[in-house]
Order: C-alpha cells, then structure tokens, then sequence
C-alpha cells in the first residue's frame, strides 16, 4: 500500500480531573495511508472524535506515539496543523458570518502565502469552489447566511482544501445536512480526492451508506478500543466481532 502519512501507536487518552480521570481511548494504533479515504465509525462515544482530534495535534495524547511523515507531531505540530484541513457536522461554525465566502477561503492562503499576487488566490478560490459545484461568479461574495446548510458545507470543504492539505479529517460531515444535499457534498469528496490524489481523508461517520460510498479502509472503534480495521469490503462485507455486526445491523433498520 501507499505511504503511511500519519501513524499513531498505543495512544491513549484521558479526560477528566485528576480524581475521576477516565481513559477514553485505549491504546489506539492506527495507520493513515496518502492518498486513502480512511473511516472511523463506532456507536456514540466511542472516541471517534478524540481520536481523530489527537491524531492531528489538536488535543494531547496522555500515551502513545503519533508521527506525521515520519517526525513525532510532540516535534513538529505546526508543521502537520498547516498541512491538515479540517471539516466539522455544523458549517456554519467554520465561516466567519461576517465574511463573504471569498475572503473565508481566501484568508488562510494569503496567510501562509504572502507572496502570492490578488489574481493567484482569486484564481485558487473559483478553483475550490468549482470543487465543490458552487459557481464562484455567483458563490464568492455570497455571506454564510446566504447559504442552505448543503452550499454552506461546500463552502466549508473549498476553504479547508484550498491550500492542498495532505490530510483532510471530515468529521460527520454530513449528519447535520438535508438527506437531499448530502449526495452533492459526497460528489465534492469525490471530485476533491481525484484532483488531489495524494491527499488523505479521515471521515468520522456514522452513516454506513456514506462509509461504503467513499471509504478504502475503515477502523471499527468501542469504547475507546479498537475493534477492527480492514479494506472496506472486509469490514462491511464480512466483519470479523460481533460489535461491528451489531453496528451493521442497527444501520440497516
Ligand atoms: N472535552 C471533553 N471532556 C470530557 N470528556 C470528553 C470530552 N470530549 C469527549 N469526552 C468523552 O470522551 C468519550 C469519547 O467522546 P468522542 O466525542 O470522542 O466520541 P464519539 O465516538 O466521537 O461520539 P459521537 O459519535 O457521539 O460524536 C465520551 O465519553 C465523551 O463524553
């Protein structure tokens, strides 16, 4: 298989004060591949979003060892949270109200590129929002508000795309999303891993129909332990505990 991108061993966290600590995740190993979509499922509150929180810096592991290409993220978390996207269930909290959608996906590449020119980021930006099937004559001076919370998520992927992340984590991207609406942000997952083919997805979901959409590999997750991990078809198709079986099961009701 491809390059690991990002590779977490023995993780383990805790929340809590010190008197009523409790581990919420378990010696957690788990391998990100470029270029894959990885899924991360489980019942409600088995860590999904902890892990995946932890794997890209943005909250400590109390143990364990995360690498991102290679170097301990302890050693170099700056370096992987500029080359990481980030995509949440609720849009709306990703866009500034106040700003037009332009300057939202705008701003973190004027950021970390100083030196591009106004025509460059204007250019990256109808690049991000054809992306996403949001016609950027019309989108880029949109406001937030203006938008149905299905536009709004594709605004929300276009900005955190825009400046090539190599790992993008989409977490429940579409549970708070019109059933109608979420055909076309799957689509624009689609569309974004064709152009960017090394680029790694993480997708926290709790739909399984979304999950064999557009995962390669899934990490079955229970309390904070791993369950399983396999090809997508392994997974679904023929699990190997009794907990995914169950999850399989409750989703086809
Ligand atoms: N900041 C926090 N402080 C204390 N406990 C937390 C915190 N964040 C998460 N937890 C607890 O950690 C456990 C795992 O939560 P997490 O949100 O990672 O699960 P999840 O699988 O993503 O759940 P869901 O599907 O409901 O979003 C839960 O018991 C949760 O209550």
């Amino acid at each position: 298989m491809s390059d690991i991108v990002l590779r977490g061993r023995g993780i383990d966290k805790y929340f809590g004060p010190k008197k009523r600590r409790r581990q919420v995740l378990f010696s957690v190993d788990v391998d990100v591949h470029a270029g894959e979509c990885l899924a991360v499922i489980g019942g409600s509150g088995s860590g999904k979003t902890t892990l995946t929180r932890v794997l890209l810096g943005l909250e400590s592991a109390d143990g364990g060892d995360i690498a991102y290409q290679g170097v301990g993220i302890a050693d170099d978390a700056q370096r992987l949270r500029r080359q990481s996207g980030l995509v949440f269930q609720d849009p709306f909290g990703s866009l500034d109200p106040r700003w037009r959608i332009e300057r939202s996906i705008a701003e973190p590449l004027r950021l970390h590129h100083p030196d591009w020119s106004h025509e460059r980021v204007s250019d990256r930006v109808a690049e991000v929002l054809r992306m996403v099937e949001l016609d950027p004559q019309g989108f880029r001076s949109h406001f937030p508000m203006d938008l149905s919370g299905g536009q709004a998520q594709r605004a929300a992927i276009a900005r955190a795309i825009a400046d090539r992340p190599r790992i993008l984590l989409a977490d429940e991207p579409m549970s708070a999303i019109d059933v109608a609406a979420r055909i076309r942000i799957l689509d624009s997952f689609q569309r974004i891993r064709q152009a960017e083919p090394d680029m790694a997805l993480i997708m926290v979901s709790h739909d399984l129909g979304v999950v064999r959409h557009i995962a390669d590999r899934i990490m079955v997750l229970h309390d904070g332990r791993v369950e399983e991990t396999g090809t997508t078809a392994e997974v679904l198709d023929a699990p190997r505990c009794d907990y995914t079986r169950e999850l399989i099961r409750a989703a086809s009701l």
